[in-house]
């Protein structure tokens, strides 16, 4: 099977860096993947790319020689791509059997269309960008554009809020602030004091207690926030909004870091559990029966007695396994295990 993560969000919202901390998560777990960049005005990666839109056309040269501006450029990247698909197919062809994480630029719906007739099995993720939600009406705008981007795609969609540990530090330093404050009156226990301290920031560090309200948001109320500091007059405007997501009702968040190897863990989890990875996978059988029979072959014996002898040897070792769990079964005879009938 061919599986791919389709990684989308706004400029800056982290999709360069959850690449990345994929990646490297996947090296640490021994877990074979890829990462694509299929963004032509991408800069420096971050990550090793398996391969890279920017071999084919880069937003750099069109702008330069064509004098176009960042969007027109962006525009003429992706009919050039379009031109030469065969280049992505082609690429795309050595990575058969391959997980992979595309680093995507906006028009998505082009890959989604590709890798399907490829036979993929996908999921998107959409990333915001966690100050989005000091701001309701910009909280507003992202959770529309994830919207429109889950009804666009129609895949498994999983949405984050990235760089949480940008609040969770604001958090600390405040209980810090707070700590020190108190510090005058208890300066004698210092190093007992340090020593809770740094238990107090692991437990913190994943305490995101806090942000519940913005992983599963309540969209009347933040509706009412943002009526409440902007003028009448775009009240009916925001309430149509505010109806249209929650009419679809489908827009709840995941928090994630690259600074957290729980938050990433679960996010793959996640994303694993939503294309079914691994799915078609064989059991392991703990006994190589095919050696085991193979390593005891006689070259004396017909087929029929090779065959007979092999169901000799699983008699064995399922007796010795019945044996173990306190049951003692006769197994020869007739009772006896029947290869050719499982039931027996
Ligand atoms: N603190 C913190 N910073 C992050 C995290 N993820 C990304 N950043 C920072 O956010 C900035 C933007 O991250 P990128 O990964 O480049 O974002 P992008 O979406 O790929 O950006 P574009 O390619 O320009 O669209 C960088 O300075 C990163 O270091 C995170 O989990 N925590």
């Amino acid at each position: 099977m061919k599986y791919a993560q389709l990684v989308i969000g706004p400029a800056g919202s982290g999709k360069s860096s959850y690449c990345r901390a994929m990646q490297q998560h996947c090296q640490t777990t021994k877990r074979s993947v890829h990462v694509v960049n299929l963004d032509p005005a991408a800069d420096d990666l971050v990550y090793d790319v398996s391969f890279d839109i920017r071999e084919l056309i880069g937003l750099d040269d069109v702008a330069e020689e064509l004098e176009l501006g960042p969007n027109g450029g962006l525009i003429f990247c992706m009919e050039y791509f379009m031109e030469n698909i065969e280049w992505f197919q082609n690429k795309i062809g050595d990575y058969e059997d391959d997980y992979l994480f595309i680093d995507c630029p906006g028009q998505i719906e082009l890959y989604r269309q590709l890798l399907e007739k490829m036979g993929y099995r996908m999921c998107s993720l959409y990333l915001l960008d966690c100050n989005f939600i000091g701001d309701g009406s910009k909280f507003i705008s992202g959770i529309l554009s994830s919207l429109s981007a889950m009804l666009q795609l129609e895949l498994p969609h999983i949405n984050l809020l990235t760089k949480v540990d940008l609040l969770e530090s604001e958090t600390k330093r405040n209980k810090e602030s707070d700590d020190s404050a108190n510090d005058n009156e208890t300066k004698g226990n210092e190093k007992e004091k340090e020593q809770e301290n740094e238990e107090d920031e692991e437990e913190a560090l994943l305490d995101l207690s806090h942000l519940d309200e913005y992983f599963d948001p309540d969209i009347t109320e933040l509706i009412n926030k943002v009526n409440a500091s902007t003028s009448r007059k775009y009240f009916q405007m925001t309430k149509a909004i505010g109806d249209l997501i929650q009419c679809y009702n489908m827009v709840s968040f995941l928090p994630f870091s690259c600074r957290h190897v729980q938050l990433i863990e679960n996010i793959l989890r996640h994303c694993d559990h939503c294309m079914q990875f691994g799915e078609d996978a064989e059991p392991k059988d703990p006994v190589d029966w095919d050696n085991a029979s193979s390593n005891n072959k006689d070259d004396t014996l017909d087929d029929d007695a090779q065959s007979n002898q092999d169901k000799t040897g699983m008699a064995n070792v399922l007796e010795h396994m019945m044996r173990s769990n306190g049951n003692d079964i006769d197994f020869t005879g007739s009772h006896g295990y029947d290869g050719d009938n499982p039931r027996a």
